[in-house]
């Protein structure tokens, strides 16, 4: 698949004689992150892809949290608390103590991991620092779960923060975990518009215009957007990493657009360090935290609007 690069260069940079070494240099640089934020994890996938994720075997605690997800993800229920989100003040806070916040979290919807989110955050972050992968998606790694604060500001449950994402106005796709039996009790499924394929969508019109159920990850990409400095890549990472129905399984195509291809190729470079690290040792929390508090430094402001 050819994926175009996320217009960043700039094209008047040569212009000028004096800039142009400068400009060189900066795009030497970023040619070198390139390769190697999308360059593969030294995670034997294929191994890997049969030990994570069994949603056949998981408990109950993770099938009834997704029969619920399932059937309360509605349109409408999406249009409400987009609305709600706008109109609201949640907190203000660094994003240190939003990590430390969260910790007090057990997310029901995860089949794979018992630890804690301070380190499930850390590991994921780790393993893209032992692979050679650039600060920024280092940093990406460590905040990408922070959306789940969203737990303690007055959600209605964990249903509408966590777990895997779809699409809700069109067809529910059959390869989104357990389609088969739970979306029945969702009315949105009865609906003459929402239940066809594009719904009311219209094919190629990108996901930036396809609302996907509300949780963890929508919430961050809205909250991060305009109060860091991290690249369009990280950003995308942040925003569609549980959409695996799509990153995963391919489902969707026919929603999206050139963009979204340069979208998708980030967040499956994103996506083995979310998910085979949850298998490696703890982190040590103290140890670890004044390097990350480093690099939080240079792409947040000391506080943020959450
Ligand atoms: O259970 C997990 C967990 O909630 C993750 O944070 C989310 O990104 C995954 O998509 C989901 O399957
Ligand atoms: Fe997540
Ligand atoms: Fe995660």
């Amino acid at each position: 698949m050819h994926v175009e690069p996320f217009p960043q260069r700039d094209a008047k940079a040569f212009d000028s004689a004096s800039d142009a070494i400068d400009t060189v240099n900066k795009l030497k640089a970023r040619a070198a992150e390139d390769a190697s934020w999308n360059s593969e994890s030294t995670f034997d996938a294929e191994k890997e892809k049969t030990a994570f994720r069994s949603y056949e075997n998981a408990c109950d605690r993770v099938k009834n949290f997704y029969r619920e997800q399932h059937e309360k993800q509605t349109v409408e229920f999406n249009l409400k608390v987009r609305s709600e989100f706008k109109k609201t003040k949640r907190a203000r806070m660094g994003v240190w103590e939003a990590i430390e916040l969260l910790n007090t979290l057990v997310d029901e919807s995860d089949p794979d991991t018992e630890l804690s989110q301070i380190q499930h955050l850390l590991q994921t972050a780790e393993a893209m620092r032992r692979d050679g992968k650039p600060e920024w998606m280092q940093v990406v790694g460590l905040v990408h779960d922070l959306g789940k604060l969203l737990f303690f500001f007055g959600s209605q449950g964990q249903w509408a923060v966590v777990g895997d994402t779809f699409p809700v106005g069109c067809k529910f796709s059959d390869k989104i975990i357990y389609a088969d039996t739970t979306f029945a009790a969702n009315p949105d499924s009865q609906d003459a518009v929402y239940s066809t394929d594009c719904g009311i969508y219209t094919p190629g019109c990108g996901l930036d215009n396809v609302m996907i159920s509300w949780g963890h990850d929508e919430y961050l990409y809205l909250v991060l957007r305009d109060q860091c400095t991290l690249p369009e890549e990280g950003l995308a990472m942040i925003r569609y990493h549980s959409f695996y129905p799509w990153h995963r399984e391919g489902a969707y195509e026919h929603l999206m657009n050139e963009k979204d291809k340069a979208s998708l190729a980030a967040v499956r470079a994103f996506n083995p360090y979310d998910l085979y690290s949850k298998s490696d040792a703890p982190p040590d929390v103290a140890t670890l935290r004044p390097y990350y508090e480093e690099l939080i430094a240079r792409y947040f402001p000391a506080e943020l609007d959450w």
